[in-house]
């Protein structure tokens, strides 16, 4: 889904997420394993107020492994419940559901020590656009999970997927919006595919990634290029452009065209298991 994010879209997402917030026990917050901080919705934490959540770090298979396991460190440290995973591996999933139940666990005891009888713990999913909202919620709600019938909501019905027993997923997640302010964090969402292609210019976007790589990640330039340093971009365009064939009539690269197949091969890992955040 592309959403353009006008002061009207982000109340009125606020406004929903905060409303879907009041059904649920805790919260799972997508993020890109890639750019867990820079895929994080500015406003999130605030909505929270205590409540708690887990964090799940999706398309850990595009991302740097050792760069996910210091995330996942820094988030022990944190006391912050998280996770990365690949959406695809059962066993991921599994993962999910497992630290899902320990989250429901807190909240049974909590109303067993109340003296309230327990009742199955509700989570919502939470993210901004194109993280892997859509995609988990389908893992979880597994061909067995009987759908647990209608409960009223605040403005709608809302339909719950029976997980396990003592969990329950809301089955729409909640869309924020991405962060805008710094110029780097849009150009890292703008690499992974987060946010719309036409907010920032292509040609930028590629350029960027292609500094970052020969920064952090020269070995991955010379093994899908052929080349691992330049001294200026428009060269380095230009063997990409040759050797990809992106060419127009006469002989001349286009950029467009290379462009994209800078964009498209990092965004499915072609270039490489790589990493715009670092949790230092
Ligand atoms: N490589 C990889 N791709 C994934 C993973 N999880 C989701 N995707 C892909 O990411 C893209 C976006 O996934 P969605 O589930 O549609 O994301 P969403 O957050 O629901 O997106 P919106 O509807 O835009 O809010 C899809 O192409 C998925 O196949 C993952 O773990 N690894």
């Amino acid at each position: 889904m592309t959403i353009q994010w006008y002061p009207g879209h982000m109340a009125k997402a606020k406004r929903e997420a905060e409303q879907k917030l009041k059904l649920v026990d805790f919260v799972i917050e997508l993020v890109d394993a890639r750019a867990p901080i820079s895929s994080e919705n500015p406003v999130l934490h605030g909505l929270l107020q205590n409540k708690p959540k887990m964090v799940v770090l999706m398309k850990k298979d595009l991302a740097d492994p050792a760069i996910t396991k210091a995330w996942l460190d820094y988030y022990k440290a944190e006391g912050i419940h998280a996770l990365a995973i690949e959406a695809n591996q059962k066993k991921d999933v599994q993962l999910v559901v497992q630290m899902a139940k320990d989250l429901a666990r807190d909240k049974m005891d909590k109303l067993r020590a109340k003296g309230v009888r327990p009742r199955a713990a509700r989570a919502m999913i939470l993210g901004i656009p194109n993280v892997g909202k859509s995609t988990l919620i389908n893992r979880l709600a597994n061909k067995k999970a009987a759908q647990t019938g209608d409960r009223p909501g605040v403005t709608q019905k809302q339909q719950w997927i029976k997980v396990k027993k003592d969990f329950e997923l809301l089955d729409t997640p909640g869309i924020l919006w991405p962060k805008f302010e710094e110029e780097e964090v849009g150009y890292k969402l703008a690499a992974i595919g987060t946010i719309k292609d036409q907010i920032l210019p292509k040609e930028d976007v590629a350029a960027y990634i292609l500094d970052f790589m020969k920064t952090n990640y020269p070995s991955f330039l010379r093994e899908r290029f052929g080349f691992e340093g330049y001294d200026d971009i428009m060269g380095a365009f230009e063997q990409i452009g040759q050797k990809r064939g992106c060419l127009e009539s006469g002989g001349h690269v286009n950029f467009d065209k290379t462009s994209d197949v800078i964009l498209q091969d990092l965004r499915n890992g072609k270039l490489g298991s790589v990493s715009f955040d670092h949790p230092e």
